[in-house]
């Protein structure tokens, strides 16, 4: 039996997140590690198969934006080092002793409760990376003075072991680097306090794919490849740079559910009858919509590929359909469509979509929910299927 009732699916290429792992492996210096970013069920590609293909391809560790997510891999059996690497509260932080899980850290206080958590649960100690804030303005310490603070009270503490010292950049996919050089330099300069202050410095890392692209000189101990492990480029600019040859992993794919032709000038489509078809369109029904994460803001704007050409959508996005117009007239039931990604000659890219909605790349894939499941491929074989609703 299919593991799923309805044929709208996610596939993601494992190929091509191997050949991007690679690609960075040969930009960035040798000594640098690649950590791939998984976070958001790995930008919505789907983070244990992904995190497993970036580990096989050459990553040396996984990094996630909350403590859940790790554990996710971990049950998953996945035993590389893992990173958290936004906030966990110190009263939650006993799995990640339990699991081996790396936290982020960035407030004194917070050292001395997880420290305490920690000891009257006696369990063992936790690895810490500190965050610094150098100019993005959301985590992390700001001063050198706040920083030592932080250092020493891990090092006073029994449970929690210093093992990394990180920050993020705000700008490093612009044309104009001023403000990450800034932050760069911000960044030597507190690293360059503590070694002041006789601190051994553990693992640095500052680099996102779009630093990693631009100063793979500032790689350090790693990168933290984000965007970049899933074939799309954090901008347009730094698409246009064509340092690297990234491959999107990402389709999204239908079947047609229902087609009809219109017959006469008040065939209205759609909620609020914004589309009047004129007789003789064939208009075709896609078990796809908004609660699915295929946005609303597509109605009457977006494109899908039939048969290798370009078919627009007509009238609203429902909920869980949309309609699009088969320009040929040729469509029948269960003919595949492609929302996202290639079909023959063309390909529906995830910049064009978010461009037509007003976002970003890294948004259009996460917005892709439990309703879809993913499907893996690998050397043009289907090797495993994740599907939320029916699968943990
Ligand atoms: C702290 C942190 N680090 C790294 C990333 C990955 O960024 P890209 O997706 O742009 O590579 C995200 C993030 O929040």
């Amino acid at each position: 039996m299919k593991p799923f009732c309805r044929d709208t699916w996610v596939e993601v290429n494992l190929d091509a997140i191997s050949a991007n792992v690679k690609t960075f492996r040969n930009h960035v210096p040798a000594e640098t590690g690649i950590m791939a970013v998984v976070k958001a069920d790995g930008y919505g590609h789907g983070s244990v198969e992904v995190g497993r293909q970036a580990l096989e391809s050459g990553a040396n560790s996984l990094a996630v934006a909350m403590l859940d997510e790790a554990i996710v891999l971990r049950e998953a059996g996945i035993t590389a080092p893992i990173l958290v690497l936004g906030y966990t509260p110190a009263t939650a932080v006993e799995p990640a002793s339990r699991l081996q899980i790396e936290l982020t850290a960035y407030n004194a206080d917070w050292v001395a409760e997880a420290n305490l958590v920690l000891h009257q649960a006696g369990l063992a100690p936790v690895g810490i990376h500190i965050k610094t804030d150098t100019g993005m303005g959301r985590l992390g310490v700001r001063t050198a003075e706040e920083l030592l603070r932080v250092v020493n009270a891990l090092e006073e503490s029994h449970k929690l072991a210093w093992t990394g010292i990180f920050t993020h950049f705000a700008c490093a996919d612009e044309p104009d680097t001023t403000h990450v050089r800034r932050q760069h330099e911000t960044f030597q300069s507190l690293l360059q306090s503590l070694r002041s202050a006789g601190k051994n410095l553990p693992m640095i890392h500052c680099c996102n794919t779009a630093a990693a692209i631009a100063f793979p000189e500032w790689g350090y101990d790693t990168i933290r490849l984000g965007i970049g492990l899933y074939g799309l480029y954090p901008s347009p600019y730094m698409k246009d740079r064509a340092d690297v040859a990234l491959v999107p992993a990402l389709s999204l794919k239908t079947k047609i559910a229902h087609v009809k032709t219109a017959t006469n000038e008040s065939f209205t489509v759609s909620y609020g009858a914004t589309y009047t078809a004129q007789p003789g369109e064939q208009i075709a029904t896609l078990p796809i919509g908004y609660a699915d994460g295929y946005s609303r803001l597509l109605s009457n704007r977006g494109e899908v590929l039939y048969n290798g050409t370009r078919a627009s959508i007509v009238g609203r996005v429902c909920m869980d359909q949309i309609m699009v117009r088969i320009e040929q007239c040729t469509a029948e039931v269960d003919d595949e469509i492609v929302l996202y990604g290639k079909q023959g000659e063309d390909e529906i890219s995830l910049d064009e979509v978010a461009a037509l909605i007003g976002t970003i790349n890294y948004e259009v894939p996460c917005m892709l929910n439990y309703r879809i499941p993913r499907v893996y491929y690998r050397n043009g074989k289907e090797t495993g299927v994740f599907h939320p609703i029916t699968m943990k």
